[in-house]
């Protein structure tokens, strides 16, 4: 499998190097030069397996020729193995015809967990190989980072410095991070919000002398292989609901539009998926361009969902790259006029593609809190702001009610306990695993939004690093 950059300028790399690399080098985001295929009869075959076979057999393209089949199979099978649910991510019906899929069993209850588990076996099986470190640097509004932290803490070949807006994740999301104090990690609170968090992240991957001389990588989701990961679950989905001969309807809580590109993938790769909804809070740049084609940009403002804090959703530019017929000029022109007039043009055939497929949906505080008691009260289920937000888009922007609705579940309720408290008067009890969250030491630094400041502190710690 060779992968291309949506800018069109970047070497076509194989699997290892994409893994590796990041964002490319001339600023865009790696995809395969050509989705690989599911057969109905692959999709019929799947039926009854375990999601660690499934995972194994709607991956394996990807990293053909990289890694052997039977060392990719004990990766993912042990990337799964610490998951507290038999079913690593298990489908629970909501109504006649809606379900939830259930992603936070991993270890920092969140969907993070079910790439990232995997992507940190992955890089350590290439470093290995190749006899290399590298440097991590990560933006987060809360989730990816502990994931992230999880997935690679006391790795030898690997220092990962996490970028978080300070003071703007939950106290949940931030001790995750902070509590954890081995050698190789690094949490910064930058004073900015997530968008600045992540175009610090994006400037050091576009200061090519920096990057090559700190080996920097990526784990979020302009890391190819965060996609990767997040398309089987849908696979997963749409075979336990009757793929190849019945299509289903996805929802998802959307931000940086990695999750429900994953799902667009799955869809390319042949599986039956009727529509795309993306919910959003009142940070609704998505749904405004859905609606209206109007991708512009506002202030962005803490909601009760801060994950989905964001206005620059670094994954659509995987989508508009298709959108614009793979033409990788045109998405570097329509990318740059975006950042420089903070408004994305986009020619009225082009959007009404997109419109066509995706639906947007957004809820205010009010509106999220009022979903949260609604679903509740009919389902007896608590479920998180985020998802709330994706269950309620997906009943209200539904367009064919005998369609399975999957909505995604993307963080346990225990990781907003304020907001579901407020909603249903029941406060969620964090799972054994993290009963003393609240008691642990706490280790970050606080650091003005600037890459010079960021990259000083990157090199302090790789030059105490090699001294030692
Ligand atoms: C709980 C939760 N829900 C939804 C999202 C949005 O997902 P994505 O950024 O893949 O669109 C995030 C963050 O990414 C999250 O942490
Ligand atoms: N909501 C995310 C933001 C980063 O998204 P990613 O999918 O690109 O890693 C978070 O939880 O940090």
């Amino acid at each position: 499998m060779k992968y291309v950059s949506t800018r069109g300028k970047a070497p076509e790399l194989n699997f290892d190097e994409v893994l590796l690399t990041g964002l490319a080098r001339d600023g865009g985001l790696y995809v395969p030069a050509a989705w690989p295929k599911l057969t109905e009869d692959d999709l019929r075959e799947m039926r009854g397996l375990s999601y660690e076979e499934i995972a194994a057999r709607v991956m394996y393209p990807f990293v053909e020729g990289c890694i052997p089949e039977d060392d990719f199979a004990h990766l993912v099978a042990d990337a799964y193995a610490g998951f507290d649910h038999d079913a690593t991510c298990p489908l629970k019906q909501l109504d006649s015809n809606t379900w939830v899929m259930e992603l936070f069993h991993g270890p920092t209850l969140a969907f993070k967990d079910v790439a990232l588990q995997l992507l940190g076996r992955l890089f350590d099986y290439v470093l290995k190989k190749q006899g290399k470190r590298v440097t991590i640097a990560g933006a987060t509004s809360g989730d990816t980072g502990s994931a992230a932290i999880e997935a690679c803490r006391d790795r030898e070949a690997i220092d990962i410095f996490i970028l978080h807006p300070h003071n703007r994740t939950s106290e949940v999301q931030r001790r995750q991070m902070t509590s954890v104090l081995s050698m190789n990690v690094h949490n910064v609170a930058v004073e900015g919000t997530f968008d600045d968090c992540q175009d610090l992240v994006k400037a050091m991957f576009n200061d090519l002398s920096f990057r090559d001389e700190v080996n920097l990588s990526a784990v979020n989701s302009i890391n190819w292989a965060r996609i990767m990961a997040q398309i089987v679950y849908y696979v997963y989905a749409g075979v336990s609901l009757g793929a190849p001969e019945r299509g289903i309807t996805v929802s998802v809580p959307t931000g940086n539009f990695g999750n429900i590109f994953a799902a667009y993938a799955a869809r390319e790769m042949g599986l039956p998926i009727d529509q795309f909804i993306v919910g959003s809070n009142s940070n609704d740049i998505l749904t405004r361009f859905l609606s209206d084609n109007d991708m512009s940009m506002k202030q962005v403002s803490p909601s009760l969902s801060p994950s989905m804090d964001i206005q620059v959703s670094s994954n659509f530019e995987r989508l508009l790259f298709d959108l614009l017929d793979r033409d990788g000029e045109e998405v570097e022109e329509t990318m740059q006029q975006f950042r420089a007039s903070g408004k994305m043009p986009m020619e009225e055939d082009r959007w009404r593609r997109a419109a066509k497929d995706f639906t947007g949906h957004c809820l205010d505080d009010n509106e999220t809190l009022a979903a949260i008691g609604a679903i509740h009260e009919s389902s007896g289920e608590l479920v998180d702001p985020h998802t709330a937000v994706g269950i309620i888009a997906g009943w209200t922007q539904r367009k064919d009610p005998a369609s399975p609705l999957v909505c995604m579940a993307t963080a346990h309720p225990a990781k907003f306990p304020d907001a579901v408290e407020e909603a249903t008067g029941i406060r969620p009890a964090l799972p054994n695993k993290l009963a003393d969250l609240f008691d642990r030491e706490e280790r970050f630094e606080v650091l003005p939004n600037s890459v010079d400041a960021i990259q000083t502190r990157i090199r302090k710690s790789n030059s105490a690093g090699s001294a030692e």
